[in-house]
């Protein structure tokens, strides 16, 4: 029986709750995209449905969630955890809030927990305030995201702007009161007509007193959240064990093509470093800002490499180095980018590439959209949250997709040749 499905609004935000559910014992289905209607759901006890529909517009947003949740029904679905990033990407139109009030009125549930923190990726939330390690998160690198920069920390103001519903919060101190203080607290606020309860956590055990219970709620936040449902649903498989069995996955012998689109500072600083250790192609849209052009450089540049080694291509570049790009390509760079680098994936694998790489939430979208990649089995993770999937139809490839911020320096290099 399917205890949970994880609705992921992007595909390494997926992987990341794939991987956490691993972690806690669960036998996880990964999906990406919205599943056929009619298509039928594989025994397991969590599905991971990764989608990209974290920065689009909101009605498609819902649009998509809603074909998830009814599919997830016709499977016999009845309990979702919708993943968002732990740095909360959004903007003050959404799509979290309409996605929260969606999931409220499809399931008649009475409210959602609200709790993006994270500890195994250095992400807490204090008096509903969001830390990046020591830093606020609108003092951190997120504030000049690309697509949802994050320039308020307070997640009550920062949801508010989403949503039409009551947001309140749960601070720490009830939560380290523990459970029964949790649900009296929240029983309370939902008394008072508050809808969205933003909930603190600094550490796994805060988690698993918000994780529990909430028979007639929504969970929503990052993989330390769904860890802890996990571990609240109890393990039924070793955690190197899949479900699904296992297929031979293309390892390094083959050659890594690794993509970076992400302009995080991890995302930077690994792809200095990786530079360093394999031949590297920038594309820059400030010097050639056409996409049909940057594909046919970087494809004749890839077929001009030695297929068994790793190499790099990489659009990310900072904000300064950004700007120019947008003035010559336009506002719609990020999403025009996004498709080069998928495109490049797509033209690579024709050619024979059977792993790859790639940095970037959007990214990674993009590239598995364009590759039609629909199922992966999840198997060891690279660094924590980024685990190795395998395709499950076709000639198997490997893909590690890479939330922008996630990895030491060296993960690009390290993983490319790993
Ligand atoms: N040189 C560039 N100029 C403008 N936007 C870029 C550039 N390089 C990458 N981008 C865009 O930045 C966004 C990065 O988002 P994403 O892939 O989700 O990374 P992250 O995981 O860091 O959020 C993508 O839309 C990508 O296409
Ligand atoms: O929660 C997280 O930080 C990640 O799982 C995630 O969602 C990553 O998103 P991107 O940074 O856009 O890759």
């Amino acid at each position: 029986m399917t205890h949970i499905a994880v609705i992921a609004d992007d595909y390494t935000g997926g992987t990341d709750a794939a991987a956490a559910l691993r972690r806690s014992g669960l036998r996880v289905v990964m999906l990406f995209g919205v599943p056929a209607p009619g298509s039928t759901l594989q025994n397991c006890d969590a599905v991971v449905v990764g989608i990209k529909f974290r920065s689009i517009a909101r009605a498609e947003a819902c649009e998509y969630v809603e074909r998830t949740v009814a599919w997830l029904r016709e499977n016999g679905v009845n309990r979702y955890f919708y993943k968002y990033c732990s740095t909360f990407d959004s903007t003050p139109e959404g799509n979290i809030g309409p996605v929260c009030d969606l999931l409220l009125t499809l399931t008649g549930a009475r409210y959602t927990i609200v709790c993006p923190a994270t500890p195994l990726h250095l992400r807490t939330t204090y008096l509903g305030h969001l830390f990046v390690d020591d830093t606020l998160l609108s003092e951190s690198s997120m504030r000049t995201h690309p697509l949802t920069p994050m320039t308020d920390s307070n997640l009550v103001r920062w949801l508010s702007l989403q949503t039409e519903s009551m947001v309140g919060s749960v601070p720490l101190n009830v939560v380290r009161a523990g459970h029964e203080a949790v649900i009296e607290r929240v029983n309370g606020l939902v008394d008072q007509g508050v809808r969205h309860i933003v909930a603190d956590a600094t550490n796994d055990s805060d988690l698993d007193s918000i994780a529990a219970g909430h028979e007639s709620a929504v969970l929503s936040g990052g993989a330390g959240l769904v860890e802890a449902v996990g571990r609240n649903l109890g393990a039924s498989l070793p955690a190197d064990e899949h479900p699904m069995g296992s297929r031979d996955a293309p390892d390094a012998s083959s050659g890594t093509l690794v993509l970076a689109g992400s302009c995080s500072e991890a995302t930077l600083e690994q792809v200095r470093r990786a530079r360093l250790t394999m031949p590297a192609l920038r594309l820059d849209p400030g010097d050639i800002p056409d996409a049909d052009t940057l594909v046919d450089t970087a494809v004749a540049w890839n077929e001009a490499q030695d297929q068994t080694r790793p190499r790099l291509i990489y659009t990310s570049a900072a904000a300064e180095e950004r700007r120019r790009g947008a003035m010559a390509m336009g506002p719609d760079t990020p999403q025009i980018l996004e498709h080069v680098l998928a495109r490049i994936a797509s033209r690579a694998v024709e050619q024979g590439a059977r792993r790859i790489v790639v940095a970037g939430g959007e990214t990674s979208g993009a590239v598995v959209a364009e590759l039609g990649v629909q199922q992966v089995l999840v198997g060891a993770e690279a660094a924590p949250g980024v685990p190795w999937c395998t395709t499950v139809s076709g000639d198997p490839i490997s893909l590690l997709l890479k939330s922008g911020n996630f990895g030491d320096p060296d993960f690009l290099a390290k993983s490319a040749s790993a």
